[in-house]
Parts: C-alpha cells; structure tokens; sequence
C-alpha cells in the first residue's frame, strides 16, 4: 500500500509510540486523524507537527476509546475531513495492575472496538476502499510478564483476536472481499510515558523510530496479514506460531 493520499486513524496519537507512529505515516505521504483522550496533548502535538507538515492531512480529535459514542464521533469526523479511512493503528494502551478492569477496558475491548469499527468504514463489500488494521500488542502478548499479568492478558487477547480476525477475512475473500488486512505489533520495552510511570524497570529497550519503522512494514507490504512482529533492541522477527494439526489436537 502506497501512503500518498491514504488516510490512518492513530488512537494513543498524542505521545509515545502513536505519536511516532503519527510522524511516520505523514512523513511517507498519508493524512492522520490522531485519537487520544488527552486533549491538551493532542492539539500540543498536532500545532507542532503542522510546522513540518501541511496542516490540512490532520486533524485531532479527543477520544476515549472505551466509549463507543466517542470512538464512532471520531471515526465520522475522520471520514468526513478525509473521505476514508485506509488504516487503523490501534496504539492507545496503558499499565496499571491496580487498575485493571479499565486495562482490560481500554487495552483489549477499546482495540477490539476500533478495528470493528474499522472494518465498518474499511469493508469494500460496504462501499469501503479496503485497508489494513495494526493492532499494538507488545512482547507481553506473547509470554508471560511477571509483573504486569493482566497487561499481559489483554496483549495476548490481542494477539489472538487480531489473527482470528485476519484469518476470517483472508477466508472469506473468495464470497465477500472486504480488502482488509489485520496485523500486531509486539515491541518490547520503549523509553516512553507509560514506561516511565512503572517503577521496577528492567531490560534493553527498542528505539520509538524502530517501532514506527515496524508498523510502516505492516501497513505497506499487502503480503502481511494475521502476523505478529517482534520489536526489541537490535532486532524484529515474525512469530512463528504453532498450527493445530486437523487429526488432532496436538500442535
Ligand atoms: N512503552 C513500551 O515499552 C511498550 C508499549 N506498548 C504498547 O504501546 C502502546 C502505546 O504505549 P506508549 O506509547 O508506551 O504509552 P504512552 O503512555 O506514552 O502513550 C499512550 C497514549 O495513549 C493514550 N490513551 C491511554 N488510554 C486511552 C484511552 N482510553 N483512550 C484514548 N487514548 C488513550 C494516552 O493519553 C497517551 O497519549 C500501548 O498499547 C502499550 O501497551 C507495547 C510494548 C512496549
Ligand atoms: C512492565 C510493564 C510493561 C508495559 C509495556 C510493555 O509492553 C513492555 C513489554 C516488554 C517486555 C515484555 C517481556 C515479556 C517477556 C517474556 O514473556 C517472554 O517470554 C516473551 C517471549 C516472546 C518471544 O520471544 O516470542
């Protein structure tokens, strides 16, 4: 997929890896509508982007993922400035084991409520244009992560959900093609807010750009669908997970 003229909804645009994520796709051509529910930092970073980049492929929207209402607004604003929608980076997440059922509520149903939503506006069979859905997972959402199992729960449902919906969509092509594509991100450690707001923190940690440079690998190569890559210090990989055998249960 060419960026020039495509249009991405980022959520969690305001800071960290969506703001880098935001600052890749304008840089490679593509219009952003940045979702995040602080406010005061979303239009913070949409002024001084839009010294670097034209004003008009923007647009800030303060959303809550974790209300509908608010999630659909701006998904509407999103396809009214632009026209469509061809990407969804599902980016917004937080950490805070005290706190887990709104971890639960934002981290797993707020993307499993954009990318649905996504699928609405993206669907060709709808109208749509197609596109593709990044869902920001991390190296917790596949093994455990001692300190954070809840987390660690809600970057493995991720996971799970994005290739069951990717295999979905990649089986049914041949009755209704929805053009889409459903991919995770799985960074490891990342100097950002979030991290800096947790105490006991150990382990090398990857560069925000190589993330970014990551998630644009996933969104351009058409050939990348119901995959999940690994971002670590010095190093990315795509997992390999096990498939069930059909005579049995065994992986
Ligand atoms: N920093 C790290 O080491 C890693 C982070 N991740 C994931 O990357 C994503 C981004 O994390 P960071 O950039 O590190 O965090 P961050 O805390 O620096 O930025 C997160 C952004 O999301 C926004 N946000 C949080 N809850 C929201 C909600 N309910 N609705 C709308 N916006 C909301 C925040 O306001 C903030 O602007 C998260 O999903 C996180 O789980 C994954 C692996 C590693
Ligand atoms: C402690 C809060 C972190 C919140 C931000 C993150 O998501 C950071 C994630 C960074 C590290 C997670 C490490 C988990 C490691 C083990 O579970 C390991 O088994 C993962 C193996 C993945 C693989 O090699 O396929």
């Amino acid at each position: 997929m060419a960026l020039s003229g495509k249009t991405a909804v980022v959520t969690g645009a305001a800071m960290g890896i969506g703001k880098a994520i935001t600052e890749i796709l304008l840089k490679n051509g593509a219009k952003v509508a940045l979702l995040d529910k602080n406010k005061a930092a979303g239009e913070s970073v949409v002024e001084a982007l839009s010294k670097e980049y034209e004003p008009d492929r923007m647009l800030f929207r303060e959303c809550n993922i974790k209300s509908d209402e608010e999630f659909k607004a701006a998904f509407q604003k999103a396809v009214e400035t632009f026209g469509g929608i061809d990407i969804l980076c599902n980016n917004a997440g937080m950490f805070d084991e005290s706190e887990w059922e709104n971890m639960v509520s934002t981290n797993l149903v707020g993307s499993i409520r954009g990318t649905y939503l996504a699928l609405e506006h993206m669907n060709k069979s709808k109208g749509g244009q197609g596109g593709v859905i990044i869902n920001v997972s991390s190296l917790a959402g596949l093994g455990p992560l001692l300190t954070g199992p809840v987390y660690s729960a809600t970057k493995h449902g991720l996971v799970g959900f994005t290739r069951s919906i990717s295999h979905r969509l990649a089986a049914i092509i041949s009755t209704s093609d929805y053009g889409i594509r459903a991919n995770a991100i799985c960074p490891g450690f990342v100097q950002t807010n979030l991290i800096s707001e947790i105490k006991s923190q150990t382990g090398q940690f990857a560069h925000l750009v190589d993330v970014a440079e990551c998630i644009l690998e996933l969104v351009t190569d058409e050939t990348k669908n119901g995959e999940a890559l690994v971002v670590v210090k010095d190093s990315k990989f795509y997992v390999t997970f096990p498939t069930l055998d059909k005579s049995s249960d065994k992986p």
